[in-house]
């Protein structure tokens, strides 16, 4: 296991691309939201010299002049706001081209890990919600506010009193954003929590359509997405009121600051110690200078979204981190070795399987039999590394899994699940794995060894047929053996079969034993999980698997053995010469003419 120091430095390097190149783009758009503020003073200075100048003076030449000027420089700050959000969309677009692709691992990650769907695609969104937020009114708001002290100078420079008042509404615009934030915190997390039950119902519901219009509770699965739907609702609406109120509170103390600016302004022009030009020049200001706080208030909510989106972000950037990347090992071509493994199911920590031990060597098959609920599956996660492994190890040439880099480990594994999906892809693009250039020769090969080629040229376009949505278009069945192709193609050293045969007619278990008879025979190593003894015929060994244990573990024929009658079964329980009991294993459904009832007899 690597040491902690070297996985959480791991961490923090990983973390950091997230920021990586981003400080000089930040000292950039400071430079530029100071040149922005700086020519924003201009409206001021135009009043003031247009009242105190132009207009004392009657110039109509003075007055072009400064119009003139003004316009110019009006110009230039229209550029360098251009500039700025035009940067600021890019900074958007290039953490979103940068950040993603990681983000979107995460995301296919986390439900094997324990988290919801939703949940996970929540996280997917993250991304989303940074872009957009960098490329909204907030972040131009947020370079501004730095730039308050000119202001706040220009109007003290222009009377004291009048930058006083400036510097206080100031302060209790800061003091109101302050107060928005940890009223916000709570609320938008909860927020954000409810949205995640509510994507949560509405994919369940999504996935169960068929259930739900045959059996007729759409409409109560409707109800049920009403209510977490409503909740969510009542929360939005209790989070946009504060933010509105908040924004409403701070626009009217904006006005009164403009209002009351001129108001001092006038008294101290009625006491003789402010021109009218400097009136209406403190006011522009002291208002230019309030409006990035306002802007701040106004966009809290999506900023506060964007900082929690950012958090999470770094802790998806980091739950992949591995201290080392692993070197290249040759292709195992000898032996798997379960070491002693215990494995818990990653949401809730429960042990589902413990102490597991056994070897399989090259050109060997090895059935994995047990009731239901038994661990089964939870052995296959273990060994394909979908689950974790909380103690032990499985290894293939005496090496960990994790001792390979993940594509290469991937390459010498088949897999074919429980239940398969099929990507939305063609069947050709399924079969060989989603491989940058297809090789033709391969997908027939795999296709051939599943016993579905001629199938697959039956369908529209061949091997270039859509398979739509999680491979729908094709049968429970026709979606199984295209499994078994892909978890054949390119002659995995180990290939491991979950239930295969679940949907199989009886060609397609012809096709099956060929296909593990073809692996063994090229010195592959075959793992398979069966409910039915059809799937068996071609194996070596059989484990039995019950309560989250290995109970049994020998060669086929003599753990398994055809139904006896039930006074035979008890003879041999009872026999003394060899004790062992005798484990009846549950029927499976729909059995052909494969079937019998398996009794397995375990070491008492
Ligand atoms: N994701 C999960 N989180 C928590 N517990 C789980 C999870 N998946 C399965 N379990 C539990 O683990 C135990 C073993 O399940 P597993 O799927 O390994 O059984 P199995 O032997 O493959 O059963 P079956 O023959 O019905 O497929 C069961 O009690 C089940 O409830």
């Amino acid at each position: 296991m690597a040491p902690a120091k070297t996985l959480s430095s791991a961490r923090r390097r990983d973390a950091a691309r997230l920021t990586r190149g981003l400080r000089g783009i930040a000292i950039f758009l400071f430079v530029v939201s100071g040149l922005i503020n700086l020519l924003a003073l201009t409206g001021s200075f135009y009043m003031m010299q247009v009242y105190d100048r132009a207009l004392t003076s009657g110039s109509i030449q003075t007055l072009a002049a400064l119009s003139a000027l003004a316009i110019g420089l009006y110009l230039f700050q229209g550029c360098f706001d251009v500039i700025r959000s035009q940067v600021l969309v890019r900074v958007g677009a290039r953490f979103d081209d940068k950040i993603a692709p990681i983000a979107h691992r995460v995301t296919i990650d986390m439900p094997r890990l324990g988290f919801s769907t939703a949940e996970a695609m929540e996280r997917g969104r993250d991304v989303d919600t940074v872009r957009s937020f960098l490329g909204g009114q907030g972040p131009g708001a947020l370079f501004d506010l730095p730039w308050i002290p000119l202001y706040l100078a220009f109007v003290y420079f222009l009377h004291p009193w009048l930058g006083g008042l400036t510097l206080a509404g100031a302060v209790v615009l800061t003091m109101l954003t302050l107060i928005s934030e940890v009223l916000t915190r709570r609320i938008n997390n909860e927020t954000r929590q409810a949205a995640i039950a509510r994507g949560a119902i509405a994919d369940s519901n999504a996935r169960n359509a068929e259930v739900l219009k045959a059996m007729g509770f759409a409409p109560r699965a409707v109800a049920r997405f009403d209510e977490v739907n409503r909740e969510h609702l009542q929360l939005q609406t209790r989070s946009s009121d504060l933010g509105g109120t908040f924004g409403a509170i701070s626009r009217v103390l904006r006005m009164v600051l403009q209002s009351a600016t001129l108001g001092l302004g006038a008294y101290l022009t009625i006491k003789g110690e402010l021109s009218a030009g400097a009136i209406i020049a403190a006011s522009v200001a002291s208002s230019r200078a309030l409006a990035p706080v306002d802007q701040a208030i106004a966009n809290w909510k999506p900023f506060v979204a964007a900082r929690m989106a950012f958090q999470r972000l770094r802790e998806t950037m980091t739950a992949l981190s591995k201290a080392v990347e692993p070197m290249e090992l040759p292709a195992p071509r000898q032996s798997l070795k379960i070491d002693k493994i215990t494995v818990a199911a990653p949401g809730s920590g429960q042990v589902l399987l413990s102490d597991a031990s056994f070897d399989v060597q090259a050109g060997k098959a090895v059935g994995i039999i047990g009731p239901s609920g038994g661990g089964k599956t939870t052995l296959v996660r273990a060994i394909t590394g979908i689950w974790p492994i909380l103690r032990g190890a499985v290894r293939l040439d005496g090496a960990e899994l994790e001792q390979w880099p993940e594509e290469t480990i991937g390459r010498h594994l088949g897999y074919l699940p429980q239940e398969v999906a099929l990507l939305d892809a063609t069947v050709d693009e399924n079969i060989s794995r989603l491989a940058e250039s297809v090789e033709p020769a391969k997908v027939v090969e795999a296709a051939t060894a599943a016993g579905i080629h001629e199938m697959i040229l039956r369908l529209p376009l061949g091997y270039k047929t859509q398979l739509g949505p999680q491979g729908t278009a094709l049968s429970a069945g026709q979606r199984q053996r295209i499994g078994l192709a892909r978890a054949l193609y390119d002659n995995p050293f180990l290939v491991i079969m979950d239930e295969p045969n679940s949907n199989l007619d009886g060609e397609g278990e012809a096709a099956l034993t060929a296909a593990i008879e073809q692996v063994k025979a090229r010195g592959g190593i075959v793992l398979i999980v069966a409910h039915r003894p059809s799937a068996l015929q071609a194996v070596d060994d059989v484990g039995l698997i019950q309560g989250g244990k290995l109970v049994a573990f020998g060669p086929r024929d003599k753990i398994l053995a055809p139904a006896q009658p039930r006074a035979a079964a008890s003879v041999s329980a009872s026999a003394p010469a060899a004790p062992e009991r005798t484990v009846s294993m549950p029927r499976a459904v729909g059995i052909g003419e494969h079937s019998t009832a398996l009794e397995v007899r375990v070491p008492a």
